[in-house]
């Protein structure tokens, strides 16, 4: 034993968000990467038990550098900063393929009872915000919808997008391996189930807004109460801040933005395949938290424009996703509580009743 180091030799997490019984940790993933076997079992025992209780992590030192992230967040600014109609012309178009340029106010999030009313939501309090998803390239019949015939600018954002696609494909690879340890399975036993990557890449742009907005209608919100319907999602903000995730009392509590990690959370279909012992929580996205103590800060009558990326990871979509092991049995005295469903068939049933 050399001195007193070896305890703290692997601390992997402390805490992001402590709130109202929400604990969201800050999970580094570094040891995970690069460490030795019980690194990653105990980093796989965090990782999971985040995804068992608040259903949501922070994940710092997960080998993205943050200037691959800033590239992509630039381009996506610049994509933004097109005009509408050019945006236009590159119209999200079917569930099935979830690709293209969705245009404000036309994706309405809502829980999934709330089918029905749709429409009655979407022209209540719109979301704020507009986006550009991006599948998987090269799909015969479906193929993203790339600005690269406008210009250079065009066919440089293709570019970065494909990269980073690719870059947060192997970290969903990697995040499952370290669920596969926590839930007592073989590391590699998710990678059949993910290495088609059939995951979506959302650029999301939340335009500035005039506080009036909210503060006029207490229900206004930039993009509304929803969980995420894949596996698991990456999220990357920027400093501006807004993202709120229910807790277990009812409350939202802010996930304030923690520089150089990924908000990750797992989604229903990860949550229907742990026969519910994983949590796909309600999140959403208001208006940013007002500064602690600041006077001056709010002389503006702007909110200014926020921008995110989240990576919607899914298994791969010719899947059937039924129960894992461990998670029912006789001996567990717990059912199988779903039957078992094709991973794109339930992604578009989910897409469906969303646009
Ligand atoms: O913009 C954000 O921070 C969250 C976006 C989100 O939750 C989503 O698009 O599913
Ligand atoms: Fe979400």
């Amino acid at each position: 034993m050399a001195g007193n180091l070896p305890q703290q030799e692997c601390k992997p997490v402390s805490t992001g968000v402590d709130k109202d019984n929400l604990v969201i940790p800050l999970i580094d993933f570094g040891p995970f990467l690069n460490g030795t076997p019980a690194d990653k079992h105990s980093v796989g025992i965090a990782v999971t038990e985040a995804f068992k209780t608040s259903g949501f992590l922070y994940l710092k030192n997960h080998g993205i550098p943050p200037s691959v992230v800033s590239r992509v967040f630039a381009s996506s600014a610049r994509f933004f900063a097109r005009p509408q109609a050019e945006k236009d012309s590159l119209g999200w178009t079917t569930p099935q393929s979830n690709r293209g340029y969705v245009a404000r106010g036309r994706e309405k999030l809502t829980r999934p009872d709330d089918k029905s009313n749709v429409q009655a939501l979407r022209s209540a309090n719109p979301d704020l915000k507009e986006t550009m998803e991006i599948g998987r390239d090269g799909v015969e019949g479906l193929p993203n919808r790339w600005p690269d015939h406008i210009d250079d600018e065009g066919k440089d954002f293709k570019q970065v997008m494909q990269s980073f696609f690719q870059t947060c494909k192997e970290l969903h690879t990697q995040v499952m391996r370290a669920v596969s340890i926590g839930m007592n399975l073989p590391e590699s036993f998710f990678d059949e189930f993910v290495d088609a990557g059939d995951n979506n890449l959302r650029l999301l742009h939340y335009p500035p807004i005039p506080r009036s907005v909210f503060s006029s209608n207490p229900d206004q919100v930039r993009a509304g109460e929803h969980s995420d319907y894949g596996s698991l999602t990456l999220l990357f903000q920027d400093a501006r801040g807004g993202l709120q995730v229910r807790s277990p009392k009812g409350t939202f509590i802010d996930a304030t933005p923690i520089p150089d990690t990924i908000v990750v959370n797992a989604g229903d279909l990860l949550a229907r395949w742990s026969n519910d012992t994983i949590k796909s929580t309600k999140h959403r996205v208001v208006e940013p938290p007002k500064p602690a103590n600041s006077e001056a800060e709010d002389s503006s009558d702007m909110y200014p424009a926020r921008y995110s990326i989240a990576y919607f990871c899914n298994p791969n979509n010719d899947k059937f996703i039924e129960a894992l092991p461990g998670t029912y049995g006789e001996d567990l005295h717990i059912p199988k509580k779903y039957s078992g469903i094709t991973s794109g068939d339930y992604l578009v049933q989910r897409l469906t009743a969303t646009y």
